[in-house]
């Protein structure tokens, strides 16, 4: 699940996004630990290996689920993409633990991203 920080001078804000990566084929027999993805940017988490299935909430700008593609990503975040060419000095990063996709949505996915850089 990598989270994705953007700082724009549009707005002033550092918003926060989160992505969850869909499971890779290897790992079909896993459980999802993500037990709800809210409207509002919440994400609620549960730990199925704890008795009673411990839920927790996150809040984000926005949450994207396992099954938004690379070009839905770029939609909602062109515009900050877009304020680079406006003269705003913008910094997009991922970050997250190994593997759970900051790579893929920065640069390998579509080069959506890396598009816009070049
Ligand atoms: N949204 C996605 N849909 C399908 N596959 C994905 C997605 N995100 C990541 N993957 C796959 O998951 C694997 C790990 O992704 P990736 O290398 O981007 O992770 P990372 O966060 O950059 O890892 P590291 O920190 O170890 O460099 C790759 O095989 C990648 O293709």
């Amino acid at each position: 699940m990598p989270t994705i920080t953007t700082r724009c001078c549009e707005t002033g804000t550092i918003r926060v996004y989160c992505r969850v990566r869909p499971f890779l084929s290897e790992q079909c027999n896993e459980q999802s630990t993500v037990d709800h993805i809210g409207e509002n940017g919440s994400i609620m988490i549960v730990n199925p290996q704890k008795q009673g299935k411990a839920r927790r909430v996150f809040s984000f700008n926005k949450v994207f689920g396992a099954n938004v593609s690379q070009q839905q990503i770029y939609a909602d975040t062109q515009p900050l993409v877009r304020s680079v060419l406006d003269g705003y000095n913008v910094c997009i990063f991922a970050y997250g633990q190994t593997g759970p996709g900051k790579t893929y949505t920065m640069v390998m996915g579509n080069y959506y991203f890396f598009r816009c850089f070049s």
